[in-house]
């Protein structure tokens, strides 16, 4: 007769979570007790806003199978493995960089957002504003003066909207045009990245220079990436740029976590109209042709533009507006995107030193 635990690990493994498209056996994010009494489904993704929801699918995944038992779901994000000549950073869990092929397609509004998003759903989230050519994170996060230090050496984020932020933008002067070489670039913003004293976050979201030429990619060499989002329009030209990203992050081992299609339709205020205004199914395209999910499709919408630009993106300030709901389905997505890479093995290995007796 098979006993009670088997028969919840049965049923466990055709239940599909609805973020990481994976079922909960195969997903190992199952914990049943010996008696079979209590089921606890630890998420490795930040979900304050559908643990209800994935509680009642279990609930009911068993009851459907005449079985009852005490469900918990918990959250426990875990940091997974980054480019193999690289080393997860000890105080930041997981890098999530956001790039794009050229400038001005939404990439920083997006990165804001998505890191809003992650924090809402309970993580701890920072940001890292890498964006040489225009840094607009403080703006757009209302992250007002400059990184104190106690040492003279590492710096102390700023706080904002409950996230810690940092800035190429504390370090440059905005107004002197940008002619730093690739490889200078990179070692400022590595040096930004390592000597800013962040606290224990479980996501540091990038916001990358737009862009694949060589500071990209030194960048996409140099810092410990877990995985990319990359952001584009539906204008081939873009298009075709995004495709340079993509590959750019193939050839270093970054997975791609997923495109973001941003000002991919126009909604008329007055009338409701949709207007596929830059053309439509580039995003879909390209993420066949690419085998890359697309995490969502973000509408051109002069409340993203006026919330970002007021220091106060659409996250936090209409949460429940569509393209709120959007951005949190994108974060998600990533999130759980991040859950199903490999983990970070580096602290369990041991180090491995030669010596001469
Ligand atoms: N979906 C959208 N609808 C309307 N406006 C948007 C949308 N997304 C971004 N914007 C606005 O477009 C402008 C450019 O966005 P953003 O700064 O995020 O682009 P970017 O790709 O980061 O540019 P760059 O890399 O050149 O700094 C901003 O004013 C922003 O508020």
């Amino acid at each position: 007769m098979v006993n009670k635990k088997e028969a919840i690990l049965k049923v466990l493994g055709e239940v599909v979570d609805p973020w990481m498209k994976t079922d909960y056996l195969t997903a190992r994010m199952a914990k049943v007790s010996e008696d079979g009494e209590s089921v606890t489904i630890e998420l490795g993704y930040p979900a304050k806003s559908v643990k209800e929801d994935i509680q009642n699918q279990v609930v009911k995944a068993l009851e459907a199978a005449g079985l009852q038992a005490k469900v918990e779901v918990e959250q426990k994000i875990i940091a997974h493995a980054v480019q193999r000549t690289l080393k997860v950073l000890p105080n930041v869990k997981n890098i999530i960089a956001v790039s794009s092929g050229k400038g001005g397609v939404g990439k920083s509004t997006v990165a804001a957002n998505v890191a809003l998003a992650l924090a809402a759903e309970g993580a701890k989230v920072g940001v890292l504003d890498a964006d040489i050519y225009g840094p607009s994170q403080p703006m757009m996060l209302g992250a007002l003066g400059r990184p104190m230090t106690n040492d003279g050496q590492n710096m102390n984020p700023i706080e904002s909207l409950g996230l810690e932020i940092n800035s190429i933008g504390f370090l440059i002067d905005p107004d002197e045009p940008m002619i730093w070489r690739g490889p200078l670039v990179a070692q400022a913003l590595t040096q930004l990245l390592t000597l800013t004293n962040w606290h224990d976050l479980d996501y540091l979201v990038i916001d990358m220079p737009p862009g694949t030429g060589d500071i990209q990619l030194t960048l996409s060499q140099t810092v410990p990436v877990t995985g990319a989002i990359v952001v584009t329009t539906p204008q081939d030209i873009a298009l075709l740029d995004a495709k340079k990203g993509l590959r750019m992050f193939q050839k270093v081992n970054v997975p791609i976590l997923g495109l973001v299609e941003n000002m991919s339709v126009f909604v008329c205020p007055q009338c409701g109209h949709v207007e596929h205004i830059f053309g439509e199914g580039g995003a879909k395209r390209m993420s066949e042709t690419y085998h890359v999910d697309v995490l969502g499709q973000l509408p051109l919408d002069a409340g993203i533009r006026k919330e970002a630009d007021s220091g106060a993106p659409t996250v936090v300030s209409s949460p429940d507006s569509l393209a709120g709901k959007i951005y949190r389905e994108i974060a998600l997505k990533a999130a759980a995107a991040i859950a199903k890479t490999a983990k970070d093995m580096s602290l369990k290995m041991p180090s491995v030193r030669v010596e001469n007796n």
